[in-house]
């Protein structure tokens, strides 16, 4: 997979370089580039924005700029790419959206700062390439290259490859049995007057795992009933019901 982030504060992505990403760079897993979008400012101040049309505070992204930006960088592969623009007025990200995207050839990450880019960049580049404006949550960042961190991790994780262990992307939260994850627990077994349950330590399986399922349910049931709602019945049986 190609991914390429385009920013105004290219050191923003620097974490991307470490742990499991960074891994997947090194192993050439994941062909990450990193560009600064005043690569492509027209005037010696390497201007990026200016002010909104309408009036208003804070300023506004140019099209000029941004859409030579993202042309340039289309333009260096040879597949058609998915951008995609983190925006607090998005689409919610979920674990749903990371599954799709990690089945993607190259996706471009377009970080807005200020009050946002032209929304005549992102009309112009739908007519040319597949555009997702995604949020990663109801609240106001500074920009869009915390979010693109989350994307990147979120789905670069999911790569053939990456984490070491397979399996341990089935068993967590948001993973495909849609609750979330059950407690765990590790050496010692008893740890300032708190013990790790019986069960853990019974060395049956079934038990084990059946534990671990009505601890997800309940868990689920108290902090998200609405991952509980949107849950297919045919997924719980019978003791599940009763939990
Ligand atoms: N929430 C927010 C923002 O305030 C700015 C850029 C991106 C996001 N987001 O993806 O959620």
């Amino acid at each position: 997979m190609r991914i390429d982030i385009i920013t105004i504060f290219p050191d923003y992505l620097a974490p991307l370089g470490l742990s499991l990403v960074g891994k997947a760079r090194e192993s050439g897993l994941l062909d990450l580039r990193i560009h600064d979008l005043r690569e492509w400012a027209t005037d010696r101040h390497r201007t990026v924005d200016d002010t909104p049309y309408g009036g208003g505070a804070g300023m506004v992204m140019r099209p000029d700029v941004w859409g030579q930006a993202i042309d340039d960088v289309v333009s260096q592969g040879d597949m058609p790419p998915h951008l995609i623009v983190p925006t607090p007025a998005g689409h919610p990200f979920t674990q749903r959206t990371a599954n799709d995207l990690a089945a993607e050839p190259w996706l471009i990450f377009a970080c807005g700062r200020y009050e946002g880019i032209d929304a005549r960049v992102v009309a112009d580049a739908r007519t040319r390439m597949r555009v997702s404006e995604v949020s990663i949550g109801d609240y106001v960042l500074n920009g869009g290259e915390v979010a693109a961190l989350v994307v990147v991790e979120a789905v670069g994780r999911l790569l053939p490859g990456v984490v070491g262990n397979p399996e341990s992307l089935t068993e967590e939260s948001h993973g495909a049995d849609g609750l979330l994850e059950y407690p765990v627990y590790t050496k010692p077994p008893s740890w300032r007057g708190m013990d790790v349950p019986d069960v853990l330590l019974s060395g049956h399986h079934a038990r084990v795992a059946r534990w671990r399922r009505d601890e997800a349910l309940r868990l689920t049931a108290r902090r998200r009933p609405d991952l509980l709602a949107r849950l297919d019945p045919a997924t719980l049986d019978d003791h599940d019901r009763e939990v």
